[in-house]
Formats: structure tokens, sequence, C-alpha cells
């Protein structure tokens, strides 16, 4: 799965774009790194790619996934994972109901899908947790397990809007290695929005500024 943006812009109506034309191909297992000061649009250019624009915005450009064009799908469709910095588990269903609620369609029967829950739920270090409470985990194990939510729907592509940015050191650096890991074996696209620049560091992708629209390799 490869995500292309060409010449991708965002404007309210009647407004200039927020940024110059972005052209970028995030290759599968990559993280893209997009950074650029409050305001710019990179959580705008988030919700292009997800199929959530709202408040009048317009997409101009094109964005592709496996070569086929977004711009006609519904969000539900692009099956586009998104990872936010305030993601929270639903406190009113277990830490396993939260996983089954994530858990993509395809996957059937009241004893498979159980079992899909407790394989991520192994692979997350939280074997054992299915009938927790989310608010009894720790800040990180609530990490884990919400990213979890988001790849049991087997996004084709993630999209990380500063999504460590509310955890400390520690458990950042934990997050950050276990998402990028899980993004490679899923071998999916990643753009990532941050202002750390440990994170960009951490990145396998193309760096984005859209300050200086320049795209240069990280890491590679
Ligand atoms: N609900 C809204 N209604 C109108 N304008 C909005 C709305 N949300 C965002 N905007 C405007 O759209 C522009 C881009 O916002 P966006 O949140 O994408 O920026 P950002 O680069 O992600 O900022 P930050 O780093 O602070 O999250 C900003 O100028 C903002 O004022």
């Amino acid at each position: 799965m490869t995500l292309e943006l060409h010449a991708v812009a965002v404007a309210a109506k009647g407004a200039e774009p927020l940024f110059p034309p972005l052209t970028l191909v995030v290759r599968p297992g990559e993280v893209a790194t997009v950074m650029g000061p409050s305001g710019i649009g990179k959580s705008t250019l988030l919700d292009a790619v997800a199929g959530h624009l709202t408040h009048g915005f317009s997409l101009s450009g094109s964005i592709r996934l496996d070569g086929t064009d977004l711009a006609p799908l519904p969000a539900e469709a692009r099956r586009v994972g998104l990872m936010f910095q305030d993601a929270a588990l639903f406190p009113h269903l277990s830490v396993g109901d939260n996983l089954a609620f994530g858990l993509a369609r395809s996957v059937r029967g009241r004893a498979a899908r159980r079992a899909a829950v407790e394989a991520a739920l192994e692979r997350a270090g939280l074997a054992g947790l299915h009938d927790r409470d989310p608010a009894t985990l720790s800040g990180g194990q609530r990490s884990r397990a919400a990213l979890m939510r988001t790849l049991l729907a087997e996004p084709r592509a993630l999209l990380l809007d500063e999504p460590f940015s509310k955890l400390d050191a520690a458990l950042r650096a934990e997050m950050r290695a276990f998402t990028f890991e899980h993004i490679r074996n899923r071998d999916i696209p990643a753009l990532m929005v941050t202002h750390d620049p440990v994170d960009a560091e951490a990145a396998n992708g193309p760096l984005i500024d859209l300050t200086q629209l320049e795209v240069r390799p990280c890491n590679t």
C-alpha cells in the first residue's frame, strides 16, 4: 500500500490555500513526518486524507491510496486509521470490548472475534486485561489499547496527529517504537503530524515542513 499526495492543498471558501501544494509519496511501512507552526493546516491535511474535511474547507490536488483516488470515497470506505493525542477508550466498555469495537467486520463469529482481540492484547503487552475497566490501566497501557483498537480495523494507511504528545518521555519513546513497529509489520504508509524533533528523527520516511515544502529523505 502506497499513499500518494499530488499537489494537495486545502482552502477555506474564498480564502487562500493554507499551504502551498504538497506532493509526497509514502511507501508501505514508512512514516512520513509533517511539521509546521500551529494553524498552518497540519490537522486539516490529515482530515483531507481521512475524508473528514469540514468547516467549508475544500481540497485540490489528488490523494491516492494503492493507486485509487480517494476523493469519491466517503471516510468509512477509505479505511484510513486515525490516531490522535486525545484518543480515549470508551469508559463504559471493558478494555477487550474497546478493542472489539475496532475489529474489522470481516472477522466473523463470536469465537473468532474474541480470539482476534486476545491476540491483539497479547501483542500490545496487555494479555489478561480483557475484562478490565479502562480507568484502571496506566497511561501507557491505555495508549497501547487505543492503538490496537485502531489497528484492528485493518486500516490501509495510518494518520498520526501528535499521537504521543500527552505522554511523558519514557512512555513516549515506548509508544513511538511500538507504533512504528506495527506500521512496518503491517506494511502500511503513515503520515505523522508532530512538533517533536525526536518523533521526526525516529520516523523512517520523508520529512515535510509545510512552511518550506521541502521534501527530503530522513534516515534512509
Ligand atoms: N472549526 C474551524 N472553523 C474554522 N476554521 C478552523 C476550524 N478549525 C481550524 N480552523 C482553521 O484552519 C487552519 C488550520 O488549522 P489546523 O488545525 O489544521 O492547523 P494545525 O497546523 O494542525 O495547528 P496545530 O499545530 O495548532 O494543531 C487554522 O487557520 C485554523 O484557524
